[in-house]
Protein backbone atom coordinates (compact mmCIF):
# COMPACT_ATOMS: atom_id res chain seq x y z
CA UNK A 1 0.00 0.00 0.00
CA UNK A 2 1.58 3.40 -1.02
CA UNK A 3 -0.51 6.16 -2.12
CA UNK A 4 2.02 8.28 -1.71
CA UNK A 5 2.29 11.73 -2.60
CA UNK A 6 5.52 12.33 -3.89
CA UNK A 7 6.66 16.26 -3.95
CA UNK A 8 10.11 15.56 -5.85
CA UNK A 9 13.14 17.01 -5.19
CA UNK A 10 16.67 16.12 -5.39
CA UNK A 11 20.39 17.43 -4.71
CA UNK A 12 23.44 16.33 -4.29
CA UNK A 13 23.97 18.10 -1.09
CA UNK A 14 21.90 16.08 1.11
CA UNK A 15 22.33 12.27 2.18
CA UNK A 16 20.04 10.61 0.48
CA UNK A 17 19.86 7.55 2.39
CA UNK A 18 19.04 9.42 5.50
CA UNK A 19 15.42 10.79 6.00
CA UNK A 20 13.56 12.40 8.80
CA UNK A 21 10.22 10.77 9.84
CA UNK A 22 8.00 13.78 11.01
CA UNK A 23 5.49 12.18 13.77
CA UNK A 24 1.96 14.89 14.24
CA UNK A 25 -1.03 13.21 14.64
CA UNK A 26 0.14 9.21 14.31
CA UNK A 27 2.10 8.73 17.73
CA UNK A 28 2.76 5.24 17.90
CA UNK A 29 5.79 3.14 16.12
CA UNK A 30 4.00 0.16 14.82
CA UNK A 31 1.92 0.09 11.70
CA UNK A 32 2.85 3.54 11.00
CA UNK A 33 2.41 4.39 6.78
CA UNK A 34 5.59 7.25 6.85
CA UNK A 35 7.69 5.55 9.35
CA UNK A 36 7.39 2.01 7.20
CA UNK A 37 8.78 3.62 4.03
CA UNK A 38 10.87 5.52 4.92
CA UNK A 39 12.71 2.63 6.41
CA UNK A 40 12.37 0.59 3.94
CA UNK A 41 13.82 2.77 1.34
CA UNK A 42 16.07 4.55 3.57
CA UNK A 43 19.30 3.00 5.72
CA UNK A 44 19.69 6.08 8.02
CA UNK A 45 15.92 6.66 9.76
CA UNK A 46 15.46 9.59 12.17
CA UNK A 47 11.91 10.60 14.15
CA UNK A 48 10.93 13.86 15.10
CA UNK A 49 7.65 15.12 16.89
CA UNK A 50 7.69 19.30 17.16
CA UNK A 51 5.69 20.66 20.07
CA UNK A 52 4.62 23.63 17.19
CA UNK A 53 4.36 26.84 19.34
CA UNK A 54 2.05 28.29 16.31
CA UNK A 55 -0.55 25.53 17.85
CA UNK A 56 0.70 25.41 21.94
CA UNK A 57 0.98 29.53 22.08
CA UNK A 58 -2.94 30.44 22.22
CA UNK A 59 -4.31 26.86 23.76
CA UNK A 60 -5.23 27.84 27.93
CA UNK A 61 -1.98 26.74 30.08
CA UNK A 62 -3.75 23.85 31.52
CA UNK A 63 -4.67 21.34 28.45
CA UNK A 64 -5.55 18.40 29.00
CA UNK A 65 -4.36 17.28 25.21
CA UNK A 66 -0.71 18.64 25.72
CA UNK A 67 -0.48 16.49 29.01
CA UNK A 68 -1.62 13.92 26.73
CA UNK A 69 0.58 13.96 23.80
CA UNK A 70 3.81 14.80 25.88
CA UNK A 71 2.65 10.92 27.61
CA UNK A 72 2.01 9.40 24.23
CA UNK A 73 5.28 10.94 23.35
CA UNK A 74 7.37 9.13 26.03
CA UNK A 75 5.97 5.82 24.77
CA UNK A 76 6.74 6.29 21.72
CA UNK A 77 10.44 7.32 22.60
CA UNK A 78 10.92 3.93 24.59
CA UNK A 79 9.13 1.76 21.66
CA UNK A 80 11.25 3.33 19.24
CA UNK A 81 14.55 2.63 21.22
CA UNK A 82 12.86 -0.96 21.56
CA UNK A 83 12.72 -1.28 17.76
CA UNK A 84 16.67 -0.30 17.30
CA UNK A 85 19.36 0.00 19.77
CA UNK A 86 20.27 3.83 20.80
CA UNK A 87 16.55 4.92 18.64
CA UNK A 88 14.46 7.51 20.00
CA UNK A 89 12.86 10.35 19.41
CA UNK A 90 13.92 14.02 18.63
CA UNK A 91 11.45 16.49 20.03
CA UNK A 92 11.88 20.11 19.12
CA UNK A 93 9.74 23.16 20.54
CA UNK A 94 9.34 25.92 18.29
CA UNK A 95 7.23 26.75 15.09
CA UNK A 96 7.41 23.59 12.69
CA UNK A 97 7.48 25.30 10.04
CA UNK A 98 11.39 26.70 11.23
CA UNK A 99 11.82 23.32 13.23
CA UNK A 100 11.32 20.74 10.35
CA UNK A 101 13.98 22.41 8.09
CA UNK A 102 16.37 22.77 10.99
CA UNK A 103 16.56 19.78 11.96
CA UNK A 104 16.62 18.26 8.71
CA UNK A 105 19.61 20.33 7.61
CA UNK A 106 21.35 19.58 10.89
CA UNK A 107 21.10 15.43 10.15
CA UNK A 108 22.06 15.92 6.62
CA UNK A 109 18.73 14.25 5.62
CA UNK A 110 17.43 13.83 1.84
CA UNK A 111 13.95 12.96 2.72
CA UNK A 112 11.58 14.17 4.63
CA UNK A 113 8.25 11.50 5.66
CA UNK A 114 4.76 12.27 6.98
CA UNK A 115 1.42 11.40 7.23
CA UNK A 116 -1.52 13.11 6.07
CA UNK A 117 -3.12 15.85 8.33
CA UNK A 118 -5.72 16.97 6.00
CA UNK A 119 -6.86 19.98 8.55
CA UNK A 120 -6.75 23.40 6.45
CA UNK A 121 -4.02 25.08 8.99
CA UNK A 122 -2.17 21.67 8.32
CA UNK A 123 -2.65 21.28 4.90
CA UNK A 124 -1.11 25.27 5.02
CA UNK A 125 1.70 24.63 7.43
CA UNK A 126 2.66 20.98 5.22
CA UNK A 127 2.94 23.49 2.27
CA UNK A 128 5.23 26.22 3.73
CA UNK A 129 7.67 22.80 5.40
CA UNK A 130 7.70 21.02 2.27
CA UNK A 131 8.43 24.48 -0.03
CA UNK A 132 11.41 24.85 1.81
CA UNK A 133 12.81 21.62 2.37
CA UNK A 134 12.44 20.97 -1.65
CA UNK A 135 14.09 24.75 -2.44
CA UNK A 136 17.14 22.52 -0.71
CA UNK A 137 17.00 19.84 -2.87
CA UNK A 138 15.17 17.65 -0.05
CA UNK A 139 12.58 15.80 -1.16
CA UNK A 140 9.30 15.27 0.63
CA UNK A 141 6.98 12.15 0.66
CA UNK A 142 3.42 12.23 2.73
CA UNK A 143 1.05 9.41 2.77
CA UNK A 144 -2.68 8.14 3.91
CA UNK A 145 -2.86 7.01 7.96
CA UNK A 146 -5.36 8.43 9.82
CA UNK A 147 -8.22 7.37 7.51
CA UNK A 148 -8.94 4.00 5.80
CA UNK A 149 -10.15 5.87 2.36
CA UNK A 150 -9.09 9.65 2.19
CA UNK A 151 -10.14 12.48 -0.05
CA UNK A 152 -10.96 11.05 -3.34
CA UNK A 153 -10.79 7.76 -3.02
CA UNK A 154 -14.30 7.16 -2.38
CA UNK A 155 -16.43 8.78 -5.00
CA UNK A 156 -20.18 8.48 -6.77
CA UNK A 157 -20.53 6.64 -10.03
CA UNK A 158 -20.33 9.99 -11.52
CA UNK A 159 -17.11 10.84 -9.53
CA UNK A 160 -18.48 13.37 -7.19
CA UNK A 161 -17.94 13.15 -3.33
CA UNK A 162 -20.76 11.97 -1.53
CA UNK A 163 -23.41 13.87 0.07
CA UNK A 164 -25.14 11.49 2.01
CA UNK A 165 -23.29 8.71 4.53
CA UNK A 166 -25.47 5.53 3.59
CA UNK A 167 -24.53 5.30 0.15
CA UNK A 168 -21.04 6.38 1.21
CA UNK A 169 -20.68 3.55 3.27
CA UNK A 170 -22.31 1.11 0.98
CA UNK A 171 -19.63 2.13 -1.47
CA UNK A 172 -16.61 1.84 1.83
CA UNK A 173 -17.95 -1.41 2.74
CA UNK A 174 -17.55 -2.56 -1.24
CA UNK A 175 -13.98 -1.37 -2.24
CA UNK A 176 -12.55 -2.52 1.52
CA UNK A 177 -10.14 -5.31 1.49
CA UNK A 178 -7.17 -6.86 3.09
CA UNK A 179 -5.24 -4.40 1.14
CA UNK A 180 -6.16 -1.57 2.89
CA UNK A 181 -6.60 -3.04 6.38
CA UNK A 182 -3.45 -4.72 6.38
CA UNK A 183 -0.64 -3.01 9.21
CA UNK A 184 2.56 -1.46 7.93
CA UNK A 185 5.41 -3.83 9.35
CA UNK A 186 7.30 -1.73 10.67
CA UNK A 187 9.43 -3.50 12.82
CA UNK A 188 10.61 -5.47 9.32
CA UNK A 189 12.94 -2.58 8.18
CA UNK A 190 13.65 -1.74 12.02
CA UNK A 191 17.03 -1.65 11.58
CA UNK A 192 17.26 1.04 9.55
CA UNK A 193 16.41 3.38 12.58
CA UNK A 194 19.25 5.81 13.61
CA UNK A 195 21.05 5.72 16.93
CA UNK A 196 20.63 9.09 18.62
CA UNK A 197 24.38 9.96 19.52
CA UNK A 198 25.65 11.79 21.72
CA UNK A 199 27.28 14.37 19.60
CA UNK A 200 24.01 14.38 17.18
CA UNK A 201 22.12 15.74 20.45
CA UNK A 202 24.49 18.16 21.21
CA UNK A 203 24.19 19.35 17.26
CA UNK A 204 20.28 19.81 17.56
CA UNK A 205 20.84 21.21 21.05
CA UNK A 206 22.98 23.47 19.40
CA UNK A 207 20.49 24.40 16.38
CA UNK A 208 19.87 28.05 16.26
CA UNK A 209 16.14 27.62 15.52
CA UNK A 210 15.99 25.76 18.11
CA UNK A 211 15.06 28.66 20.92
CA UNK A 212 13.29 26.03 23.59
CA UNK A 213 15.53 22.41 22.92
CA UNK A 214 14.75 19.92 25.30
CA UNK A 215 17.40 17.48 24.23
CA UNK A 216 19.92 17.33 27.24
CA UNK A 217 23.28 16.34 25.54
CA UNK A 218 25.49 16.73 28.63
CA UNK A 219 24.06 14.15 30.30
CA UNK A 220 23.34 11.99 27.33
CA UNK A 221 22.84 8.65 29.38
CA UNK A 222 19.91 9.63 31.70
CA UNK A 223 18.61 12.68 29.41
CA UNK A 224 14.67 13.35 29.06
CA UNK A 225 14.24 13.87 25.25
CA UNK A 226 10.15 14.46 26.38
CA UNK A 227 10.14 18.02 28.29
CA UNK A 228 7.47 17.78 30.91
CA UNK A 229 4.82 20.32 31.04
CA UNK A 230 6.28 22.75 32.64
CA UNK A 231 9.06 23.29 30.76
CA UNK A 232 7.20 24.03 27.82
CA UNK A 233 5.20 26.54 30.16
CA UNK A 234 2.06 24.14 30.99
CA UNK A 235 0.43 23.65 34.24
CA UNK A 236 -0.07 20.16 35.29
CA UNK A 237 -3.10 18.82 34.73
CA UNK A 238 -5.54 15.99 35.57
CA UNK A 239 -6.30 13.37 32.41
CA UNK A 240 -8.22 9.97 33.05
CA UNK A 241 -5.46 7.64 34.00
CA UNK A 242 -7.10 4.75 31.92
CA UNK A 243 -6.92 7.00 28.40
CA UNK A 244 -3.36 7.67 29.32
CA UNK A 245 -0.02 5.43 27.83
CA UNK A 246 0.03 6.20 24.98
CA UNK A 247 -0.03 3.41 22.50
CA UNK A 248 0.27 0.61 25.43
CA UNK A 249 -3.09 2.80 26.99
CA UNK A 250 -4.94 2.59 23.37
CA UNK A 251 -4.21 -1.17 23.08
CA UNK A 252 -5.45 -1.75 26.81
CA UNK A 253 -8.71 0.12 26.02
CA UNK A 254 -9.19 -2.03 22.72
CA UNK A 255 -8.61 -5.16 24.38
CA UNK A 256 -11.31 -4.17 27.08
CA UNK A 257 -13.61 -3.19 24.37
CA UNK A 258 -13.54 -6.13 22.36
CA UNK A 259 -15.40 -8.06 25.25
CA UNK A 260 -18.17 -5.71 24.94
CA UNK A 261 -18.19 -4.99 21.05
CA UNK A 262 -20.71 -7.79 20.53
CA UNK A 263 -23.12 -5.53 22.71
CA UNK A 264 -22.22 -1.91 21.21
CA UNK A 265 -25.19 -1.98 19.19
CA UNK A 266 -27.53 -2.53 22.32
CA UNK A 267 -25.58 0.05 24.89
CA UNK A 268 -24.20 2.56 23.25
CA UNK A 269 -26.29 5.26 23.66
CA UNK A 270 -27.35 4.50 27.13
CA UNK A 271 -24.37 7.00 29.10
CA UNK A 272 -24.11 5.51 32.39
CA UNK A 273 -23.10 2.07 30.74
CA UNK A 274 -19.92 1.26 29.75
CA UNK A 275 -20.81 1.01 26.37
CA UNK A 276 -18.66 2.62 23.67
CA UNK A 277 -14.67 2.06 23.02
CA UNK A 278 -13.69 5.34 24.72
CA UNK A 279 -10.82 5.32 21.93
CA UNK A 280 -11.58 8.50 20.22
CA UNK A 281 -8.47 10.29 22.02
CA UNK A 282 -6.24 7.51 20.78
CA UNK A 283 -7.91 7.95 17.25
CA UNK A 284 -7.48 11.23 17.35
CA UNK A 285 -3.49 11.30 18.05
CA UNK A 286 -2.90 8.07 16.19
CA UNK A 287 -1.70 6.22 19.07
CA UNK A 288 -3.84 3.85 17.52
CA UNK A 289 -3.76 2.64 13.92
CA UNK A 290 -7.53 2.66 12.81
CA UNK A 291 -6.23 -0.04 10.43
CA UNK A 292 -6.26 -2.21 13.43
CA UNK A 293 -9.73 -1.13 14.53
CA UNK A 294 -11.14 -1.93 11.02
CA UNK A 295 -9.51 -4.71 10.41
CA UNK A 296 -10.87 -6.11 13.87
CA UNK A 297 -14.47 -5.00 13.46
CA UNK A 298 -14.60 -6.32 10.11
CA UNK A 299 -13.89 -9.54 10.60
CA UNK A 300 -16.55 -10.06 13.46
CA UNK A 301 -18.65 -8.06 11.02
CA UNK A 302 -18.30 -10.36 8.22
CA UNK A 303 -19.65 -12.94 10.51
CA UNK A 304 -22.85 -11.22 11.25
CA UNK A 305 -21.48 -9.42 14.63
CA UNK A 306 -24.10 -6.43 14.70
CA UNK A 307 -22.58 -4.95 17.76
CA UNK A 308 -18.98 -5.15 15.42
CA UNK A 309 -21.27 -3.62 12.60
CA UNK A 310 -22.42 -0.82 13.87
CA UNK A 311 -19.19 -0.05 15.59
CA UNK A 312 -17.58 -0.14 11.72
CA UNK A 313 -20.28 2.27 10.99
CA UNK A 314 -19.03 4.80 13.80
CA UNK A 315 -15.22 4.30 12.30
CA UNK A 316 -16.94 5.01 8.80
CA UNK A 317 -18.48 7.98 10.07
CA UNK A 318 -14.82 9.12 11.12
CA UNK A 319 -13.59 8.88 7.19
CA UNK A 320 -16.65 10.22 5.80
CA UNK A 321 -16.52 13.69 7.87
CA UNK A 322 -12.84 13.64 6.75
CA UNK A 323 -13.35 13.39 2.95
CA UNK A 324 -16.52 16.21 4.07
CA UNK A 325 -14.32 18.46 5.20
CA UNK A 326 -11.41 17.95 2.35
CA UNK A 327 -14.20 18.51 -0.53
CA UNK A 328 -15.88 21.16 1.53
CA UNK A 329 -13.19 23.30 3.23
CA UNK A 330 -15.79 25.81 3.88
CA UNK A 331 -17.34 23.75 6.41
CA UNK A 332 -14.77 25.49 8.72
CA UNK A 333 -16.61 28.44 10.02
CA UNK A 334 -19.93 28.11 6.97
CA UNK A 335 -22.56 26.36 6.86
CA UNK A 336 -22.12 23.18 4.42
CA UNK A 337 -25.53 24.02 2.85
CA UNK A 338 -25.27 27.63 2.22
CA UNK A 339 -28.49 28.59 2.71
CA UNK A 340 -28.49 27.76 6.32
CA UNK A 341 -25.96 30.72 6.84
CA UNK A 342 -29.48 33.01 6.69
CA UNK A 343 -30.62 32.06 10.02
CA UNK A 344 -30.47 34.69 12.61
CA UNK A 345 -28.95 33.35 15.95
CA UNK A 346 -29.48 34.87 19.19
CA UNK A 347 -27.18 37.68 19.93
CA UNK A 348 -26.12 40.26 22.70
CA UNK A 349 -26.07 39.48 26.67
CA UNK A 350 -28.78 37.37 27.20
CA UNK A 351 -27.32 34.81 24.50
CA UNK A 352 -24.21 35.22 26.39
CA UNK A 353 -26.05 34.60 29.74
CA UNK A 354 -27.57 32.09 27.86
CA UNK A 355 -24.19 30.32 26.35
CA UNK A 356 -22.16 30.96 29.61
CA UNK A 357 -25.08 28.86 31.79
CA UNK A 358 -24.92 26.39 28.99
CA UNK A 359 -21.06 25.78 29.14
CA UNK A 360 -21.12 25.80 32.86
CA UNK A 361 -23.94 23.04 33.52
CA UNK A 362 -26.82 25.21 34.80
CA UNK A 363 -29.55 24.95 32.42
CA UNK A 364 -31.93 23.69 35.27
CA UNK A 365 -32.71 20.67 32.45
CA UNK A 366 -30.42 17.91 34.42
CA UNK A 367 -29.63 15.54 31.44
CA UNK A 368 -27.41 18.78 29.92
CA UNK A 369 -25.97 19.86 32.91
CA UNK A 370 -24.74 16.43 33.63
CA UNK A 371 -23.06 16.19 30.27
CA UNK A 372 -21.23 19.33 30.38
CA UNK A 373 -20.34 18.74 33.64
CA UNK A 374 -18.71 15.50 32.20
CA UNK A 375 -17.27 17.27 29.44
CA UNK A 376 -15.98 20.14 31.62
CA UNK A 377 -14.83 17.67 34.65
CA UNK A 378 -12.73 15.02 32.37
CA UNK A 379 -12.72 16.20 28.44
CA UNK A 380 -14.41 13.52 27.32
CA UNK A 381 -18.69 13.27 26.25
CA UNK A 382 -20.58 10.76 25.67
CA UNK A 383 -21.66 10.49 22.02
CA UNK A 384 -25.62 10.35 22.74
CA UNK A 385 -25.29 13.57 24.63
CA UNK A 386 -23.12 15.46 22.17
CA UNK A 387 -26.24 15.26 20.15
CA UNK A 388 -28.30 16.07 22.88
CA UNK A 389 -26.34 19.38 24.41
CA UNK A 390 -25.45 20.10 20.54
CA UNK A 391 -29.27 20.17 19.81
CA UNK A 392 -30.10 22.08 23.15
CA UNK A 393 -27.71 24.90 22.38
CA UNK A 394 -29.12 25.60 18.58
CA UNK A 395 -32.37 24.71 18.90
CA UNK A 396 -33.49 25.00 22.82
CA UNK A 397 -31.28 28.28 22.93
CA UNK A 398 -31.20 29.61 19.53
CA UNK A 399 -27.27 29.90 19.72
CA UNK A 400 -25.07 29.77 16.63
CA UNK A 401 -23.73 25.78 16.26
CA UNK A 402 -20.37 27.74 15.82
CA UNK A 403 -20.20 28.78 19.78
CA UNK A 404 -20.53 25.63 20.63
CA UNK A 405 -18.36 23.82 18.41
CA UNK A 406 -15.94 26.26 19.50
CA UNK A 407 -16.57 25.23 23.42
CA UNK A 408 -16.37 21.85 22.55
CA UNK A 409 -13.01 22.17 20.56
CA UNK A 410 -11.45 23.95 23.42
CA UNK A 411 -12.58 21.12 26.14
CA UNK A 412 -12.79 17.82 24.32
CA UNK A 413 -10.14 15.17 24.90
CA UNK A 414 -10.25 14.08 21.41
CA UNK A 415 -11.20 16.93 19.49
CA UNK A 416 -11.40 16.44 15.76
CA UNK A 417 -11.68 19.55 13.63
CA UNK A 418 -13.68 16.85 10.74
CA UNK A 419 -15.69 14.96 13.38
CA UNK A 420 -16.97 17.77 15.59
CA UNK A 421 -17.58 20.01 12.54
CA UNK A 422 -19.61 16.86 11.20
CA UNK A 423 -21.46 16.42 14.63
CA UNK A 424 -22.13 20.13 14.91
CA UNK A 425 -23.56 20.63 11.74
CA UNK A 426 -25.58 17.66 12.16
CA UNK A 427 -27.03 19.01 15.08
CA UNK A 428 -27.49 22.40 13.77
CA UNK A 429 -29.44 20.65 10.36
CA UNK A 430 -26.85 22.53 8.12
CA UNK A 431 -24.42 19.86 7.44
CA UNK A 432 -23.69 16.80 5.12
CA UNK A 433 -26.56 14.32 5.54
CA UNK A 434 -27.98 16.14 8.87
CA UNK A 435 -30.81 15.75 11.01
CA UNK A 436 -33.49 17.66 9.25
CA UNK A 437 -34.21 20.92 10.87
CA UNK A 438 -37.74 19.83 11.97
CA UNK A 439 -36.26 17.14 13.97
CA UNK A 440 -35.76 18.82 17.48
CA UNK A 441 -34.81 16.68 20.46
CA UNK A 442 -36.63 17.11 23.70
CA UNK A 443 -34.28 16.89 26.02
CA UNK A 444 -37.04 15.33 28.68
CA UNK A 445 -37.86 12.76 26.24
CA UNK A 446 -33.99 11.74 25.66
CA UNK A 447 -32.90 11.92 29.18
CA UNK A 448 -35.88 9.41 30.12
CA UNK A 449 -34.98 7.63 27.15
CA UNK A 450 -31.23 6.91 27.43
CA UNK A 451 -30.77 7.61 31.89
CA UNK A 452 -34.48 6.27 33.02
CA UNK A 453 -32.96 6.04 36.28
CA UNK A 454 -31.06 9.03 36.61
CA UNK A 455 -28.23 7.19 37.14
CA UNK A 456 -25.67 9.33 34.83
CA UNK A 457 -27.38 12.64 35.99
CA UNK A 458 -26.82 11.21 39.61
CA UNK A 459 -22.55 10.70 38.92
CA UNK A 460 -22.12 14.23 37.61
CA UNK A 461 -25.18 16.17 39.20
CA UNK A 462 -24.95 14.35 43.02
CA UNK A 463 -26.98 17.62 44.29
CA UNK A 464 -30.07 15.27 42.49
CA UNK A 465 -29.25 12.17 44.43
CA UNK A 466 -32.09 11.28 46.47
CA UNK A 467 -34.41 12.76 42.99
CA UNK A 468 -36.43 9.31 42.43
CA UNK A 469 -36.82 8.65 38.29
CA UNK A 470 -40.27 10.39 37.77
CA UNK A 471 -38.58 13.79 39.17
CA UNK A 472 -34.98 13.68 37.73
CA UNK A 473 -35.68 14.36 34.26
CA UNK A 474 -37.94 17.46 35.18
CA UNK A 475 -37.14 18.73 38.03
CA UNK A 476 -39.28 21.82 37.62
CA UNK A 477 -42.55 19.78 37.27
CA UNK A 478 -42.65 18.38 40.93
CA UNK A 479 -44.24 20.00 43.42
CA UNK A 480 -41.78 21.80 45.53
CA UNK A 481 -42.38 19.91 48.69
CA UNK A 482 -41.56 16.66 46.76
CA UNK A 483 -38.09 18.00 45.88
CA UNK A 484 -37.49 19.53 49.30
CA UNK A 485 -37.92 15.64 50.59
CA UNK A 486 -34.95 14.95 48.30
CA UNK A 487 -33.04 17.84 50.06
CA UNK A 488 -33.10 20.25 46.38
CA UNK A 489 -34.83 23.94 46.65
CA UNK A 490 -35.16 25.02 42.71
CA UNK A 491 -33.26 28.08 42.60
CA UNK A 492 -30.84 27.21 45.30
CA UNK A 493 -29.18 23.62 45.00
CA UNK A 494 -30.11 23.26 41.66
CA UNK A 495 -31.19 26.07 38.98
CA UNK A 496 -34.18 26.65 36.87
CA UNK A 497 -34.73 25.37 34.07
CA UNK A 498 -33.18 28.40 31.59
CA UNK A 499 -35.94 28.10 28.59
CA UNK A 500 -39.23 26.05 28.09
CA UNK A 501 -38.31 23.20 25.61
CA UNK A 502 -42.35 24.09 24.16
CA UNK A 503 -41.86 27.26 24.13
CA UNK A 504 -38.42 26.97 22.19
CA UNK A 505 -39.00 24.51 20.01
CA UNK A 506 -41.84 27.16 18.23
CA UNK A 507 -39.06 29.69 18.18
CA UNK A 508 -36.58 27.42 16.60
CA UNK A 509 -39.14 26.16 14.03
CA UNK A 510 -40.11 29.65 12.99
CA UNK A 511 -36.42 30.57 13.18
CA UNK A 512 -35.73 28.16 10.50
CA UNK A 513 -38.44 29.20 8.68
CA UNK A 514 -35.88 31.21 5.97
CA UNK A 515 -34.06 27.92 5.12
CA UNK A 516 -37.50 26.57 4.00
CA UNK A 517 -40.02 27.93 3.04
CA UNK A 518 -42.41 25.35 2.55
CA UNK A 519 -44.96 23.84 5.21
CA UNK A 520 -43.98 21.33 7.72
CA UNK A 521 -43.37 18.10 6.32
CA UNK A 522 -45.83 14.82 7.81
CA UNK A 523 -44.64 13.82 10.78
CA UNK A 524 -42.39 16.75 11.41
CA UNK A 525 -41.61 15.93 14.89
CA UNK A 526 -39.85 15.64 17.85
CA UNK A 527 -37.23 13.45 18.86
C1 LIG B 1 -21.72 17.68 18.46
C2 LIG B 1 -20.73 16.55 18.30
C3 LIG B 1 -19.37 16.80 18.38
C4 LIG B 1 -18.45 15.75 18.21
N1 LIG B 1 -17.11 16.04 18.29
C5 LIG B 1 -16.20 15.04 18.08
C6 LIG B 1 -14.81 15.31 18.12
O1 LIG B 1 -14.36 16.45 18.28
N2 LIG B 1 -13.95 14.25 17.98
C7 LIG B 1 -14.40 12.98 17.76
O2 LIG B 1 -13.57 12.05 17.63
N3 LIG B 1 -15.71 12.71 17.68
C8 LIG B 1 -16.62 13.68 17.85
N4 LIG B 1 -17.95 13.40 17.80
C9 LIG B 1 -18.38 12.02 17.46
C10 LIG B 1 -18.58 11.08 18.67
O3 LIG B 1 -19.40 11.68 19.62
C11 LIG B 1 -17.28 10.65 19.32
O4 LIG B 1 -16.39 10.17 18.34
C12 LIG B 1 -17.50 9.53 20.34
O5 LIG B 1 -18.40 9.94 21.33
C13 LIG B 1 -16.16 9.16 20.97
O6 LIG B 1 -16.33 8.17 21.94
P1 LIG B 1 -15.83 6.68 21.69
O7 LIG B 1 -14.43 6.67 21.21
O8 LIG B 1 -16.13 5.93 22.94
O9 LIG B 1 -16.78 6.25 20.49
P2 LIG B 1 -17.22 4.84 19.91
O10 LIG B 1 -18.70 4.80 19.97
O11 LIG B 1 -16.47 3.72 20.49
O12 LIG B 1 -16.84 5.01 18.37
C14 LIG B 1 -15.58 4.58 17.84
C15 LIG B 1 -14.94 5.69 17.07
O13 LIG B 1 -15.70 6.02 15.92
C16 LIG B 1 -15.57 7.39 15.64
N5 LIG B 1 -16.89 8.01 15.70
C17 LIG B 1 -17.94 7.62 16.44
N6 LIG B 1 -19.01 8.40 16.19
C18 LIG B 1 -18.61 9.29 15.28
C19 LIG B 1 -19.26 10.36 14.63
N7 LIG B 1 -20.55 10.66 14.84
N8 LIG B 1 -18.55 11.10 13.75
C20 LIG B 1 -17.26 10.82 13.51
N9 LIG B 1 -16.60 9.81 14.09
C21 LIG B 1 -17.26 9.07 14.98
C22 LIG B 1 -14.67 8.00 16.71
O14 LIG B 1 -13.37 8.07 16.20
C23 LIG B 1 -14.81 6.99 17.83
O15 LIG B 1 -13.68 6.96 18.68
C24 LIG B 1 -18.91 14.43 17.96
C25 LIG B 1 -20.28 14.20 17.88
C26 LIG B 1 -21.19 15.25 18.05
C27 LIG B 1 -22.66 14.96 17.95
Amino acid sequence: MTNASSHGGSSAAPDPNTALVWFRRDLRADDHAALFHALKRHTRVFCVFVLDTDILDPLPRADRRVAFILDALRVLDADLGRLADGAGLIVRHGPARKELPAVVAALGAGALYFNHDDEPDALKRDTAVGDALLSRGVSVQSFKDHVIFERSEILTGSRQPYGVFTPYKNNWLKTVNDFYLSAYPVSRYARHLAPLTDALQADLAALPASSRSHAKAATPKHHRRVPTLEEIGFESVAVNPKLMDGSDGAQRLFKDFLTRIDRYDEQRDFPAVKGPSYLSVHLRFGTVSIRQLAREASARARKGNEGAQTWLSELIWRDFYHQVMHHHPHVVGQAYRPEYDRIQWESGAEAERLFKAWCEGRTGYPIVDAAMTQLNETGYMHNRLRMVTASFLIKDLGIDWRWGERYFAQQLLDFDLAANNGGWQWAASSGCDAQPYFRIFNPVSQSEKFDGDGKFIKRYLPVLEKLPPKLIHAPWTARAVELQACGVTLGRDYPEPIIRHEVARMATLDRYSVVKDRKLPEGAAEA
